[in-house]
């Protein structure tokens, strides 16, 4: 089996991948400032012949991590951003300071599609762009859902958008704090994301296909306009292309990689970009 694990600043994910079939056999996730213990929920370890690693949390618990793996499993992997990789070029003046969940999306996507926008939407909501040809531009940062919500110390964060409801629901003032927050915050992201991307499409001269992914990914991707794709395992997805170890990965095949819709014309894009300035 291999252990693939996302690092993130609130949630440490896992999955196990066999190696024979490159079928996904189980998964889960821990909070990040835990411990692995035995019991909580985490992989059997007596299985795993190599993991694959992405982190953005602090630097000792990812060689924490890393240290416990070595004793255990033959082969650890842990991914950083480079200058460049798989065709891309990282568009950061420090690439190694790029988050490497950012990177490896970007790569994934850049694999699965070419040129695109990638969008997480996790503990922050992060909005990068890679042109044809691969040339990664930098991207943008900004507060996840969460993290919008707890910012504001209204007692509501416990109280989580529904990501089923209709974003009609959720784009009309609220009537009570929870929802005020809640539509808000909404509008905050799903704005963001659409705004961005049209803007950076119209001064690239290029329509992008447009993937997310990230605990809040479903729940952003209903309020957007633009076609686009959810892909829960796309940070996965470039742990595969960075260390490809079965054979579909080896052919280039990632994990649940979606069907992209093509973009929009551009001309469309610009349109509605010059609309929504006008108003
Ligand atoms: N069980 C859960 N625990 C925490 N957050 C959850 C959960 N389910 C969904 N979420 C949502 O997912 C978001 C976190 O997404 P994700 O799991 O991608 O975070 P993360 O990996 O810790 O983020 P990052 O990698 O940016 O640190 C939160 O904003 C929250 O609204
Ligand atoms: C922005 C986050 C927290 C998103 O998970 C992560 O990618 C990170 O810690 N990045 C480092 C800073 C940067 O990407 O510029
Ligand atoms: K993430």
């Amino acid at each position: 089996m291999i252990l693939d694990l996302d690092i993130g600043n609130t949630l440490s994910k896992w999955r196990l991948k066999d190696v024979d079939t490159s079928e996904i056999r189980s998964r889960g996730a821990v909070w990040t400032r835990e411990e692995w213990r035995p019991g909580a929920d985490i992989p059997n370890l007596e299985v795993v012949e190599s993991v694959r690693i992405s982190s953005v949390a602090r630097r000792a618990v990812l060689e924490e991590t890393v240290q416990l793996l070595r004793q255990r499993v033959g082969a650890v992997y842990v991914a950083s951003s480079t200058p460049e990789a798989l065709g891309v070029t990282n568009g950061y003046e420090e690439p190694e300071r790029l988050g490497v969940d950012r990177w490896l999306g970007v790569l994934a996507g850049y694999q699965q599609v070419g040129a695109c926008c990638a969008v997480d939407c996790g503990s922050a909501i992060t909005i990068d762009f890679v042109l044809p040809g691969g040339r990664h531009l930098g991207g943008y940062i900004l507060p996840g859902l969460r993290l919008m919500k707890e910012s504001l110390k209204l007692g509501t964060r416990n109280v989580a958008i529904d990501p089923d409801s209709e974003p009609e629901e959720l784009l009309v003032p609220g009537r009570r704090t929870v929802e005020a927050v809640n539509h808000g915050i909404y509008m905050a992201a799903v704005s963001a994301i659409n705004r961005v991307y049209a803007e950076v499409c119209d001064s690239e001269g290029v329509a992008l296909p447009l993937m997310l992914t990230g605990g809040d990914a479903r729940v952003v991707a209903r309020g957007l306009q633009v076609p686009h794709a959810v892909w829960p395992d796309m940070v996965y997805g470039g742990l595969e292309a960075c260390f490809p170890l079965t054979a579909a990965e080896r052919a280039g095949r990632m994990a649940g990689a979606p069907c992209v819709p093509s973009p929009v014309a551009l001309e469309k894009i610009r349109a509605g970009l010059a609309f929504s300035m006008l108003l």
